[in-house]
């Protein structure tokens, strides 16, 4: 379990985290969205008590990562892949960190293999490594000491499409034996095909977060008539939430079925109705992120609901 509460960074006037709050439970994928700048990398960097936060506060386990005991048997991390000691060998490397933790040192072999550095890419020094390799390696070092919690900041940087597809299974394994993952990334594809649960942060405020399917089912539906002016009255006249699609056709913040029924109440045929979620993870967030300068929410005003689990859309209109 991951609880993050009201957490603040500010750097001089600029504010790159904005009382941010969420919790990631055992058994959850969370996906940790944003564009560039967003606040991601600042917000995991105050879980791990690398920056101290302005405000606010989190814990991982019961209790801040600052006060865990033996942090690497309870929390794996991996922020920075390239931040490894380029002269040792990836096993050099893990078996150094194996002694720090108070791991036994066949693990190093284990883990290894797990991420698949087979013995000549484990011999090799870490500056030989290509990013990919070394996220890797950062993999097996945030899995060393079997941690039951994983927080990624951008794990499939430098993966290719296969290893991609490796890490998210790895990671819904993990997640499927009880433990609990924050991943960042900015792939939103990637993070749609393995998260359960979604936080999307812009401008150092979430945007919006609740469970994947969710979120992605109250994208709303994409509809389209050959009189459009005719249709945008009919759903105007409903009192439904309309904003023009990119293509020429609307996209309705509503059911279909409540679409279907106001443009059919004003005799308006329609030329396609459906769901908008046909973009998946990139509609929904290209949509939460568009109406702000930098991506930014606009007001968070989400109350309670930030910690609770629902869904919440905290400035999508
Ligand atoms: N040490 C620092 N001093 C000043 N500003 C900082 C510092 N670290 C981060 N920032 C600023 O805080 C904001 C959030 O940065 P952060 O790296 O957390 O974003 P991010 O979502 O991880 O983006 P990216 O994917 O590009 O790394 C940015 O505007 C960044 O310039």
């Amino acid at each position: 379990m991951i609880t993050v509460e009201h957490l603040t960074k500010r750097y001089g006037r600029h504010t790159a985290v904005d009382d941010v709050s969420f919790r990631c439970e055992p058994g959850t994928v969370t996906g940790f969205l944003g564009p560039n700048g967003a606040g991601k990398s600042t917000t995991m960097r105050m879980i791990c008590g690398l920056t101290p936060p302005t405000a606010g506060g989190s814990t991982v386990g019961d209790r801040p990562y600052r006060h865990l005991p033996n942090p690497g048997r309870e929390v794996g991390v991996l922020l920075d892949a390239s931040a490894q000691h380029a002269g040792r060998t990836g096993r050099e490397a893990l078996t150094v960190a194996a002694q720090t933790m108070g791991v036994d040192r066949r693990e190093v072999a284990v883990k290894l293999d797990l991420v698949g550095l087979d013995g000549a890419a484990a011999k090799r020094r870490v500056r030989a490594y290509s990013l990919g390799m070394r996220q890797r390696l950062g993999l097996a070092h945030a899995l060393l000491g079997d941690p039951r919690v994983l927080i990624l900041d951008e794990p499939a940087n430098g993966l290719d499409p296969e290893g991609i597809f490796w890490m998210r299974g790895l990671l819904r394994d993990f997640a499927d034996r009880g433990g609990t993952v924050l991943l960042s990334s900015h792939l939103l594809r990637e993070v749609e095909a393995v998260a359960d649960r979604l936080v999307v942060i812009g401008g150092g405020r979430i945007v919006a977060q609740g469970d994947k399917a969710e979120l992605l089912a109250g994208a709303g539906t994409r509809v389209r008539a050959r009189d459009q002016q005719a249709l945008r009255r009919a759903l105007d006249a409903a009192g439904l939430d309309v904003t023009g699609g990119a293509d020429g056709g609307l996209l309705v913040h509503a059911e279909a079925e409540a679409v279907g029924q106001a443009a059919a109440d004003a005799g308006v045929a329609l030329t396609e109705l459906r769901p908008a979620d046909g973009g998946g993870l990139e509609q929904l967030f290209l949509t939460l992120t568009a109406s702000e300068p930098n991506g930014a929410g606009a007001n968070p005003g989400a109350g309670d609901s930030r910690t609770t689990g629902q869904p919440t859309r905290e400035t999508v209109r």
